[in-house]
């Protein structure tokens, strides 16, 4: 299988005014294509930072990262920025839909950025939406669906451009059990159907359904754990 992040001692500082933040301090982790990977740990161990780098969002201070195949060192920002909306889709804790768009519009940002025709934009919206089930709110805004469907939003506004990996940030955060069961099941479904996932959870009962658990402490990888198989995994 391909390898689609390759992570190599990687470290990140964070420099305030007086202190300055350790958050990583060499990790090194490769994710092969077709893999659910969630990332684990106390608050504070670095989690997100992790995410934020992986999703081209900030930069290691020190270290390198290929993604599918792309060495990202040394990308000036246009470049990063076309990496990031090649190859990556990014599913936030808080959904990041923008509330004066249409449901539609918003999961056709990614392509229109690309700068797709028009027909292959409403092609590829209606399919994403229909795969999350969200193929009837087209034409909502944010604010006239619930939680759970906004996510379900953000989640094909992330596979549109289908991307070679999905980052997701605490998907199920902001949600109750019901709909955090659903997202997650989605989610599941989504790997199955080819999507390589990397997810950062606190909930432990959605990291044990992911192929494998890195568990982070003080921004270091402490413990990795396989699960042998996928079948018939389903949230309880
Ligand atoms: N922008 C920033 N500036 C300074 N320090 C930061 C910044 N972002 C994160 N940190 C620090 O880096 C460390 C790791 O933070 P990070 O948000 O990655 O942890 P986390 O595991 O995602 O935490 P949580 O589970 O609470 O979201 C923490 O000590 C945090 O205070």
């Amino acid at each position: 299988m391909k390898t689609i992040v390759s992570m190599r001692d990687i470290h990140k500082s964070y420099l305030g005014q007086q202190i300055e933040t350790h958050a990583l301090r060499g990790i090194s982790l490769e994710v092969k294509q077709g893999e659910f990977v969630a990332i684990t740990g106390p608050s504070g161990c670095g989690k997100s930072t992790l995410l934020t780098i992986m999703g081209l969002l900030d930069s290691a201070t020190e270290g390198s990262y290929e993604i599918a195949g792309i060495d990202t060192r040394g990308l000036k920002v246009d470049q990063r920025t076309t990496v990031r909306n090649q190859h990556i889709g990014y599913v936030f804790q808080s959904f990041n839909l923008i509330d004066s768009l249409t449901v539609f519009e918003n999961v056709a940002l990614p392509l229109e950025h690309r700068g797709e025709r028009k027909e292959v934009v409403k092609a590829a919206v209606i399919e994403a939406l229909e795969k999350v089930g969200m193929g009837h709110r087209m034409q909502y805004q944010p604010n006239q669906i619930s939680g759970g469907q906004q996510q379900r939003v953000a989640i094909a506004r992330a596979l549109v451009g289908k991307p070679d990996l999905i980052l997701v940030d605490e998907p199920t955060g902001n949600l109750d059990t019901k709909n955090g069961d659903a997202v997650m099941q989605l989610l599941l479904e989504l790997n199955k159907q080819g999507a390589t996932i990397v997810m950062v959870t606190h909930d432990s009962r959605y990291s044990g359904l992911a192929h494998r658990q890195i568990q982070l402490l003080d921004g270091k990888v402490v413990a990795e754990q396989q699960v042998k198989s996928q079948t018939d995994k389903e949230v309880a």
